[in-house]
């Protein structure tokens, strides 16, 4: 085990104080969720993970290369298909052309979404476009992903196909995600709890 992610110190004050120095390490692997009511700051403390916000003081160490942030909202262009989301993140790496394709299929096959390579994204479920997202985040082969309330508003049923699928994917990858969803406990290597402004086990 090494630690990936780690944080030392973290403050983040907007109007009000948010978070009140924060202190965790991350292993290598494994699905960690933090768990928060509404408010208590998860979605700021992945954005400060994520390089998307700066802390006000302490410091965040990153260990590894890639780190992908699967967002609230789901950012896929909605009137196009599937496969074309997932071109257009394949053309930012270094995979060729020809390749696209069976990379997109053995993605789509491993998150169960290969019968929609061909629809467009606007006429998919809250619970298929997440796993696009999360397609399109793989794609990138990061040591790290963040996802902010991966299951919100999706049905029992698809969310827990879709933690097994994070379980899954943990076994040697980073998974954070945030969360105010009980079901997750039954998922996550850890649960954090943030409240306060403190993070705590
Ligand atoms: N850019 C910002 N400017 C001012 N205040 C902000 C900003 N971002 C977040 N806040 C405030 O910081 C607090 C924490 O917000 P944050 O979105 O991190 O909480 P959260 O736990 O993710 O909530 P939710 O579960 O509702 O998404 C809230 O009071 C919010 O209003």
């Amino acid at each position: 085990m090494t630690v990936l992610l780690e944080l030392e110190n973290i403050h983040k004050s907007y109007k009000q104080r948010v978070l009140c120095g924060l202190n965790y390490k991350f292993n290598n692997n494994g699905l960690y969720a933090i768990y928060g009511i509404s408010g208590s700051g998860k979605s700021t403390l992945l954005n400060i993970m994520a390089g998307f916000e700066l802390p006000d003081s302490g410091k965040l160490h990153c260990r590894f290369g890639k780190l992908e942030y699967v967002m609230q909202e789901h950012m896929l262009l909605t009137n196009v298909s599937v496969r074309e989301n997932l071109y257009i993140k394949l053309n930012l790496t270094s995979y060729s052309t020809n390749e696209y394709d069976d990379i997109i299929k053995k993605i789509c096959i491993s998150l169960s979404i290969d019968n929609l390579i061909d629809e467009k994204v606007s006429v998919l479920s809250g619970g298929e476009k997440q796993r696009v997202s999360l397609a399109r985040a793989l794609l990138n082969v990061p040591e790290v992903i963040l996802l902010d309330e991966p299951t919100a508003s999706i049905d029992q049923g698809i969310k827990e196909d879709l933690l097994k699928i994070l379980e899954n994917i943990s076994k040697d990858k980073l998974i954070i995600i945030t969360t105010h969803d009980p079901l997750v406990k039954d998922y996550a290597d850890t649960m954090l709890s943030l409240e306060g402004g403190r993070l705590s086990e």
